[in-house]
């Protein structure tokens, strides 16, 4: 056990000014408009699990910013998106509801790609969200040239006018467009400066050197899903889900020889899919386990056994008894 006294967060917790502010953001844009990407360069660390494939965020991942004067608490959403199925719907439902909690709405449009159907649709949603302050955040803005940049401003600006008339407050539109490239670190800071300002006046929510407040197994479950998509994105986008059956540090081990061990299970949909991931003669199932195994060890900064196992759970995006089993 530590000792509290030693222990930075119980110090740094205590102290504050009455300046301070804190409270929650969350992103929103279609799949791929660089939402994840944008996290951990705001939180200066990989919280949120990045690819170059759509709709890999399913759970809601917060990352902490901590400032001197702010922290600021992202909840990193799922991509909205046009339900089609069961897991869909429950993903829009949850967004809806996450959006109503939190302190202002940053929404990522992607700056090399024309606004579309998926954009209006989200704008739409954000009628439902009367209340919060929606800053529209120009991504990737290091994709494009300086003057393909001014008119993409020029169109979020017009997105804004348009779709977020209605909503009931004094000025229709975006509270501020705020063109950012995350990769190339250039406006980060100014983001995170015109999401703070939005924040009410608050002592910090938690304790300074938190990074996220995920569970645990729910970012390795992340991990493994990772892995497990890689190479495999084109034959199975959305048909796989993760879930640690068990964690827990293995007894017995020397105190300074601890081992973890990960118990965890690879849902597809149908038998197919399962030969795809297991892999000729069990290879497949071998590389993800090893590449997973070394992402979670180094997330939880020790050696890791993990324990594969992959099931066919028939049909598991479209059955809500499923689906609650599997954590969505
Ligand atoms: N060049 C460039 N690429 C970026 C930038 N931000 C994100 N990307 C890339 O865009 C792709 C999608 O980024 P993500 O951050 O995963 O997007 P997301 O919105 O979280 O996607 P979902 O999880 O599908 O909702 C990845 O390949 C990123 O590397 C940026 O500022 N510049």
């Amino acid at each position: 056990m530590s000792d509290p006294q030693s222990d930075p967060r119980t110090v740094r917790f205590a102290e504050h000014d009455e300046n301070h502010r804190a409270g929650f953001a969350s992103f929103v844009g279609r799949p791929n408009a660089g939402k994840s990407t944008l996290t951990n360069a705001l939180v200066g660390e990989k919280v949120a699990i990045t690819s170059s494939k759509p709709q890999t965020t399913r759970h809601t991942v917060r990352g902490i910013v901590h400032r001197e004067d702010s922290q600021l608490v992202l909840v990193d959403t799922p991509g909205l998106h046009r339900p089609r199925t069961l897991l869909g719907q429950r993903l829009n439902d949850l967004v809806i509801e996450t959006l109503s909690e939190v302190d202002v709405i940053g929404f990522c449009l992607p700056a090399d790609e024309a606004i579309g159907p998926g954009d209006r649709f989200i704008a739409e949603q954000l009628t439902k969200v009367p209340h919060q302050p929606v800053v529209a955040l120009v991504t990737k803005t290091d994709r494009v040239a300086r003057d393909a940049l001014a008119e993409q401003l020029m169109a979020v600006e017009a997105l804004g006018r348009e779709r977020l008339a209605g909503r009931g407050r004094q000025d229709d539109g975006f509270d501020a467009i705020i063109p950012v490239s995350a990769t190339a670190d250039d406006q980060v800071e100014v983001v995170a400066d015109e999401l703070v300002g939005r924040l009410p006046l608050s002592p910090p929510l938690y304790p300074e050197g938190d990074l996220t407040d995920e569970p645990e197994a729910i970012m390795v479950a992340e991990l493994v899903r990772e892995a497990a998509l890689e190479d495999v994105r084109d034959e199975l986008p959305h048909s796989i889900a993760v879930v640690v059956d068990e964690m827990a540090p293995r007894e017995g081990r020397p105190e300074d020889r601890p081992l973890v061990d990960v118990h965890a299970s690879i849902h597809v949909e149908r038998d197919s899919q399962k030969a795809i991931i297991i892999g000729r003669g069990g290879r497949r199932l071998q590389a993800i386990g090893t590449e997973a195994r070394e992402s979670i060890a180094k997330l939880l900064g020790t050696p890791v056994y993990l324990d594969l196992h992959v099931k066919v759970t028939k049909d598991w995006q479209r059955d809500a008894k499923k689906l609650g089993k599997l954590g969505f």
